[in-house]
């Protein structure tokens, strides 16, 4: 019974979020020179409250309100919580918008502070940059060990149903050298899972064994008499095969 009564008291702010009716909403509808247009991103009308609110995404782009807080003021319904959305959107998928009405905070079962942290959370967001080691060149090619078994697998390529114990060769080239790495089963997949060949420019992550096609090489061009749209075609790295470059993900609650 303790268990049961324990579960029910555990209330999270999520549940009882307000169905959004800001969707149409995608900015504030500002020209380069912070006027707002008369209709745009979503948005109508309220022209001095949202060239007043370009002001403050100018000032929170350059960095010089952080830590500081707007108190928007209005009638019920004249579009406050519409501009803070505007300005959220302006920002970029990255920033994250959390609304809470106190209404809510005040019907919750929970304690105020425990709901405030709660909101507090969902409106950060964590830019991690860090450094990974990627491995990119040409793919000359792969190969695939014939598995014992004769109606396991075939030599051909990647691609196709793997067997875990699958393993294979990548021959991998720069302008300026070539190494041949061995593969694994998990590799194999990957490589299969992007459709990988050779003539293909590719990255990989060695720490997440992560494949990234960034399309085929300029030299293997004359290959091919028509392309699809979406072949885009790159020159072959220079340099080393193993870098180390810097990669940024952001994290959202
Ligand atoms: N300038 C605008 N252009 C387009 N839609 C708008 C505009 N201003 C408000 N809206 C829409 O009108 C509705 C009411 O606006 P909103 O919820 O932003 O008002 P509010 O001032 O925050 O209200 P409350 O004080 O009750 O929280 C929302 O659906 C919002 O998206």
């Amino acid at each position: 019974m303790a268990e049961l009564k324990r579960l029910s008291e555990s209330r999270d702010l999520t549940r009882i979020e307000r169905i959004g009716a800001h969707s149409h909403i995608r900015g504030l509808g500002l020209d380069n020179s912070l006027e707002a247009r008369a209709a745009s991103e979503g948005m109508v009308g309220q022209l001095p409250a949202r060239r007043a609110a370009g002001l403050i995404l100018e000032l929170i782009r350059q960095g010089k309100i952080a830590g500081r807080a707007v108190l928007l003021a209005g009638q019920p319904g004249t579009g406050k919580t519409a501009l803070a959305m505007g300005i959220a959107k302006s920002l970029g998928a990255e920033t994250p918008f959390a609304s809470v009405a106190a209404s809510e905070l005040f019907s919750l079962e929970l304690s105020k502070t425990e709901a405030l942290t709660q909101a507090f959370r969902r409106a950060i967001g964590v830019r991690i940059k860090e450094e990974a080691e990627i491995i990119e060149g040409e793919v000359v090619e792969i190969s695939i060990d014939r598995p014992l078994s004769a109606a396991a697998g075939s030599s051909a390529g990647p691609s196709g149903a793997t067997a875990p114990g699958k393993t294979g060769r990548l021959t991998l080239k720069t302008t300026d050298m070539e190494t041949v790495y061995e593969l694994g089963g998990k590799m194999i997949e990957a490589l299969g899972k992007e459709k990988v060949q050779s003539g293909d420019v590719i990255a990989l992550d060695k720490a997440s064994g992560k494949v990234t096609k960034l399309g085929r090489s300029i030299g293997r061009s004359r290959d091919y008499d028509a392309v699809g749209p979406h072949t885009k075609f790159v020159k072959c790295p220079e340099g080393e095969l193993q870098k180390r470059k810097e990669v940024v993900h952001c994290v959202i609650t």
